[in-house]
């Protein structure tokens, strides 16, 4: 939590803002799939893909949808030495997957890398979209709407609610 408040480099997106994004990603992937064809499904990495994850089923008329939870943690010794690492804590269907071809792998964002990264090396040939990215996770990601620098936070809408906040020129 300490890395998020206060965050000097915060980029707070809106729902009408992600809604947006990601209905541009759709479009971007819009016949994409192998030979030029339809997706066969959509896949959402838990929690933060689902949103988009659903706008994207949408505009591309995807019926199928599935989830593959991952789950984060650092590890190591020293704060300095900690290595973010991915497990993986529900898949998808193996029978829907196979390797991964025609599948849309889809996630609110890539930071590290890490989760992708593991992702990647399940479905190998699935394609794998994001609505923003960071420069060091940019080479997991097949697909992406915005890249963001690598020490902004990303502040999603459903992590926020509206507040009173005081008049910049105080009384
Ligand atoms: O590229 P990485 O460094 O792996 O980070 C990116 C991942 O981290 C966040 O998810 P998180 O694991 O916090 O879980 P959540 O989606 O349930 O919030 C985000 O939604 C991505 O899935
Ligand atoms: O910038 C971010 N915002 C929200 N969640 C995240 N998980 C990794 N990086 C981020
Ligand atoms: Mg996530």
């Amino acid at each position: 939590m300490t890395d998020r408040l206060p965050h000097e480099k915060g980029f707070h997106i809106s729902w009408d803002q992600i809604h947006r994004d990601s209905r541009a990603l759709a479009w971007r992937l819009d016949g994409q799939g192998p030979d030029n064809n339809a997706w066969r499904a959509v896949v959402a990495i838990t929690r933060g893909g689902m949103a988009p994850a659903m706008i994207i089923a949408r505009e591309l008329d995807i019926r199928t949808v599935d989830t593959i939870s991952v789950k984060s943690y650092h590890s190591g010794g020293g704060k300095a030495d900690q290595q973010r690492e991915a497990e993986v804590l529900k898949s998808p269907d193996p029978a829907l997957m196979g390797d991964g071809e025609g599948i849309l792998i889809i996630d609110d964002l890539v930071d590290s890398g890490k989760t992708l990264e593991l992702v990647r090396a399940m479905y190998p040939k699935a394609h794998v979209a994001t609505v923003y990215a960071k420069p060091k996770g940019r080479p997991m990601v097949d697909t992406f709407i915005t890249e963001v620098s690598q020490d902004t936070w990303i502040f999603f809408p459903w992590d926020m609610a509206l507040q009173y906040v005081e008049p910049y020129r105080g009384t």
